[in-house]
Parts: C-alpha cells; structure tokens; sequence
C-alpha cells in the first residue's frame, strides 16, 4: 500500500452512488479519487468524474477497469452483482482491496465473494449508514425480548429505480432477528402475501416492499403483539450516508490485506 493519501477507483461511476462517492471523495483530503469506471455504452465516457460537479479532477471515466484498479489501493463498487463480481476477480489478481455495496448476491456468489477476499481484503454490507448498522445491533436485543407473543414484519421503500426485493438492509435485519432468536430466515420467511392466505404462522417472518419516486431507503422492524405495538425504524434522507460509510470502510481495509469484513468491524460494534 503506497504511504499519503489513500488512491480510490470507483465503478458504476455514473450511477446514483458512484456520483455521491466521487463527490465525497474529492472532499476527502485523506483520499485520492485516481480511477472513474463504468460500464460500455454508458453516455459518460470520456467526461471528467467531477463534470457533473462543475469540477475538473484530471480523471477520465473509461471502461479499462484493469488499468483503473492498476492506479488503486481501495476499490469501492456499487453496481451490480455480476458486475461487482468481474470487479472483485480483477482486484484479487492486482491486490486491491474493495469497498462492496451492491446488494441482491445470491448464495453461491457470497461464496465467491468470500473465497475472493481470501486474497485481497473485501468489506461487504448491504447498508454503510451507521444509523443502519446501530439499528441492526438494537434488533438483536429487541427481538430476544420479543421472541415470544410478538409476530415480526419487515418493511422497506425505496425509489421507482431499484431492481432487487427485498432490499439487502430488510434480507440483513431478518437475518440478524431469526439469529437472535433461533430461527432459520431460510425457511421462516414469507415474502409478501396474496390471496386466502390463513392465519399467520407465528414462526415465520414477514417481508413487504414499497417502491416508489425518489424514496432514498426506508426500513422498519415491526414487532406486533397484543395490545401494543414496537416498531424500530430506519429511515435514510440522503445518500451520502452510504457515501460517508464507504469512506470509512475504505480507510479501514486500507490496513487489512485479506480477509472478509462487515460495518461491525469497521464500527467497532462487533
Ligand atoms: N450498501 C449500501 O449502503 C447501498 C447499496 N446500494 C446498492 O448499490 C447498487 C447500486 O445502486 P445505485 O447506485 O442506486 O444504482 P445505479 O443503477 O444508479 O448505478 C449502478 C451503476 O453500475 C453500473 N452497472 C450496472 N450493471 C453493471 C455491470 N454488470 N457491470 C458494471 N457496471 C454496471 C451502471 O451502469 P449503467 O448506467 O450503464 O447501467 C451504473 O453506473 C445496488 O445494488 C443498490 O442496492 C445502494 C445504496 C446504498
Ligand atoms: O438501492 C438502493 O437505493 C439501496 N439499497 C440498499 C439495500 O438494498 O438495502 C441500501 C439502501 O437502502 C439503498
């Protein structure tokens, strides 16, 4: 890793967050912003990254992602998984380490994942807002307490734009509720509802997914019993909460050289 400022690539670098992290970049003094990626056919190549800042960085957005990752230490990739997948073979070949928040992996490309960061550093979350990560340390407690006589219901919103349901943040607080409390979210979870359903199973784990407009990302955690209501909720008013979380993340595997890490780890909330 190269003494001074930390060198950052971004990929998906026109896309809603690459746009907020090369913003938070470039007024990070501590980071460097050497590589701008994104995908053939994107209408930004060839425009400086800060252009649609009104800013001159010196960094052209291209689709060469080898010679990008040649020029970083921290890759931070929001796309997706197919995407974040070439990426990350790449950054194992050159020894990059790399900043993962796209969401909607399957099981078998987690695994991938993990055998990747076996060779470069990998920190991987669905969420980097610390509100987020604080909330799914409350669920655990929330749900112990509540394990018995409560039924739990997870609910998101998010913009017209998202493609993946449910969002990784709800498929993560369900993981961490059914942990809590013995279930398997594997088997106890029931994604929406439709028709002469029955009554409820107090086993199982509800999901309901909004979309609509500009929502940024809005979560809750409803625990329903009789008589009274819990609700535990997130609700995210801009992105650059998952830029600001990114930054953070890239500055800690900047000191790792493998292995495979979540915002828990880059907290301190482990
Ligand atoms: N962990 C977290 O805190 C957060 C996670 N997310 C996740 O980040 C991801 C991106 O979200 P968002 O920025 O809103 O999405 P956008 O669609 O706005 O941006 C995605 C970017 O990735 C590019 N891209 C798409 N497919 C590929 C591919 N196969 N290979 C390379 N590049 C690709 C897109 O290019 P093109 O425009 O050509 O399609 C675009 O530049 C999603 O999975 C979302 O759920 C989002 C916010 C917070
Ligand atoms: O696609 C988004 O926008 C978001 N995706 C993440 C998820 O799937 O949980 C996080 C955030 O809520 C925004």
């Amino acid at each position: 890793m190269s003494a001074g400022a930390v060198r950052i690539a971004i990929t998906g670098a026109s896309g809603r967050m690459g746009r907020m992290l090369i913003e938070a970049v470039l007024n990070a003094p501590d980071l460097r912003l050497t590589a701008a990626l994104d995908r053939e056919g994107s209408p930004t190549l060839g425009q400086d990254a800060g252009a649609f800042l009104g800013q001159h960085t010196g960094v052209a957005i291209t689709t060469d992602v080898r010679a990008g990752l040649s020029q970083a230490d921290v890759l931070i990739d929001f796309t997706r998984p197919e995407g974040t997948l070439a990426h990350l073979a790449l950054c194992a070949e050159l020894g990059v380490r790399t900043v993962i928040g796209t969401t909607g992996f399957s099981d078998a490309q987690k695994a991938e994942i993990q055998a990747l960061s076996q060779r470069a550093a990998v920190m991987m979350a669905p969420n980097m807002s610390v509100g987020v990560n604080v909330v799914l340390k409350l669920l655990e407690n929330a749900a112990k307490a509540l394990a018995q006589g409560y039924d739990i219901e997870i609910i998101e919103a998010h913009h017209r734009h998202k493609v993946d349901a449910p969002s990784g943040t709800a498929l993560k607080m369900g993981e961490v509720v059914a942990d809590a409390i013995g279930r398997d979210l594997k088997t106890c979870a029931v994604y929406g509802r439709e028709g002469v359903t029955g009554e409820r199973d107090p086993s199982t784990i509800g999901f309901a997914t909004v979309r609509g407009g500009d929502i940024i990302g809005d979560h809750t955690v409803l625990f329903a019993g009789i008589g009274e209501r819990i609700e535990i909720s997130h609700k995210a008013s801009s992105r650059a909460t998952f830029a600001q979380g990114s930054l953070r993340a890239a500055r800690f595997l900047a000191t790792r050289a493998t292995g495979l890490f979540d915002m828990n780890d880059v907290l301190g909330l482990a």
